[in-house]
């Protein structure tokens, strides 16, 4: 293979730092440029660090600044598009969100086609498929099945429009020559070291005596660990650059999971932490129906505050129906086309997060002591 070069964006974040991590063992990669709004500095340390013969280049800037993007995909080879924000609980305003998942994707694949890059793969999420009911019970869905969330919640709505931007750009005509191939990988939630949204789950429960507030037993999932999600995106990246396999790969999403054990979010997250002490705190709660029916009600209030005060419910009922359904998914079609086969293990993987989730209580207990010698 001839060289050849790389832009990730959201590179420092959860996954995107996975993604680097795999990407300069790459044959024949000759630069990565690491795309971030901003990079911590233990961030810069770790890329640093890299043992490998891949030049690693950090860009800090910012999606929604088309001319940045420009620049950025100068000469690049492919595109992966990881940059996002994930806001589920209404914490951003609609715009924000729009800006940075929509007109970002949309300013990145313009860059594409101007700077000839003729291989984008983008990071979406189940969120794009649903769940629409908590009634609803989705279970080993495939692609052709064409779920689709009919959710009017800013983040799922994003994705999904940022994703049928990115599909409907495969086959579009560089500008010096050659055509654009696109796909969009689609993971389940994504946990292990470094994740945001464990880290939250996590800092609650160690608030709370260790204690796991129960908020989604009903609910049945696969989660896919991110050292497997990153390893698909390395694949999605051989296949686009592959002049044989592109054509059909391009156009296509695919749904990526593991061997991760199907199961609802409470008993998962219990599974991660139980070693550090952590427990499921099983206080009697409203009836699902009930909170849903409140969740409409905080809604309407917050609808009705909106000209004169923002009011942000603290539950939703797309965030209760996610957390409250059947929805879990197969990654056949990956397997296929991709050559997808999870490089980690459950066992692994949980191992992995369970010394992470560990560092956070150790760290949290220095806390404490630092707090209490003031
Ligand atoms: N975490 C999950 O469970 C999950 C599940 C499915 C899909 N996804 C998708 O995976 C991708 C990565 O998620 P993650 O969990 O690593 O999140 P993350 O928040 O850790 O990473 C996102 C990165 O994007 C960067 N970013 C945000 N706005 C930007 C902007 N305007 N310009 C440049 N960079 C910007 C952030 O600084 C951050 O480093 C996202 O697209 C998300 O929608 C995540």
């Amino acid at each position: 293979m001839t060289g050849w070069s790389c832009l990730v964006t959201g590179a420092g974040g959860f996954l995107g730092k996975s993604i680097i991590h795999l990407l300069v063992q790459e044959e024949g990669l000759q630069e990565v440029r690491a795309l971030d709004k901003a990079f911590k500095p233990e961030t810069k340390e770790e890329f640093s660090k890299l043992q490998t013969m891949t030049k690693v280049t950090l860009l800090e800037g910012d999606i929604r600044d088309p001319q940045y993007l420009k620049t950025a995909c100068q000469g690049i080879s492919v595109v992966i598009h990881t940059a996002a924000v994930i806001d589920i609980l209404g914490a951003l305003h609609t715009q924000t969100i729009m800006d940075i998942n929509v007109k970002g994707t949309l300013n990145l694949l313009e860059a594409c086609l101007q700077a000839s890059v003729p291989a984008f793969i983008y990071t979406s999420s189940i969120e794009v498929a649903g769940p629409n009911s908590y009634k609803e019970i989705i279970q080993d869905a495939c692609e052709d099945q064409h779920h689709e969330s009919m959710w009017s919640a800013p983040y799922p709505c994003s994705k999904k429009l940022a994703e049928k931007a990115v599909l409907k750009a495969n086959g579009s005509m560089l500008r010096s020559s050659g055509t654009l191939y696109t796909c969009a990988l689609r993971p389940t939630y994504i946990y292990g070291e470094g994740s945001p949204l464990l880290s939250f789950v996590m800092n609650m429960a160690l608030k709370n005596k260790r204690m796991l507030k129960s908020v989604a037993k009903f609910s049945i999932i696969n989660p896919v660990y991110v050292g497997n999600v990153a390893w698909a995106h390395i694949l999605a990246t051989r296949a686009l650059r592959d002049l044989n396999k592109a054509p059909n790969i391009g156009g296509q999403f695919y749904y990526i999971t593991d061997d991760t054990p199907h199961q609802s979010y409470d008993n998962f997250h219990c599974a991660l932490s139980k070693e550090c002490g952590s427990c499921l705190d099983l206080t009697l709660r409203l009836p699902l129906f009930l909170l849903y029916w409140l969740a409409f009600l905080l809604e309407m209030v917050s609808f009705l505050l909106c000209p004169i005060y923002k009011f942000q419910p603290p539950f939703n009922r797309h965030i209760l129906t996610i957390l409250n359904s059947v929805f879990t998914f197969s990654y056949k079609k990956a397997q296929q086309d991709l050559g997808y086969e999870p490089i980690f293990l459950w066992e692994e993987a949980k191992q992995n997060t369970r010394e992470w989730i560990d560092s956070l209580v150790q760290q949290h207990k220095g806390t404490l002591k630092t707090d209490s010698r003031m």
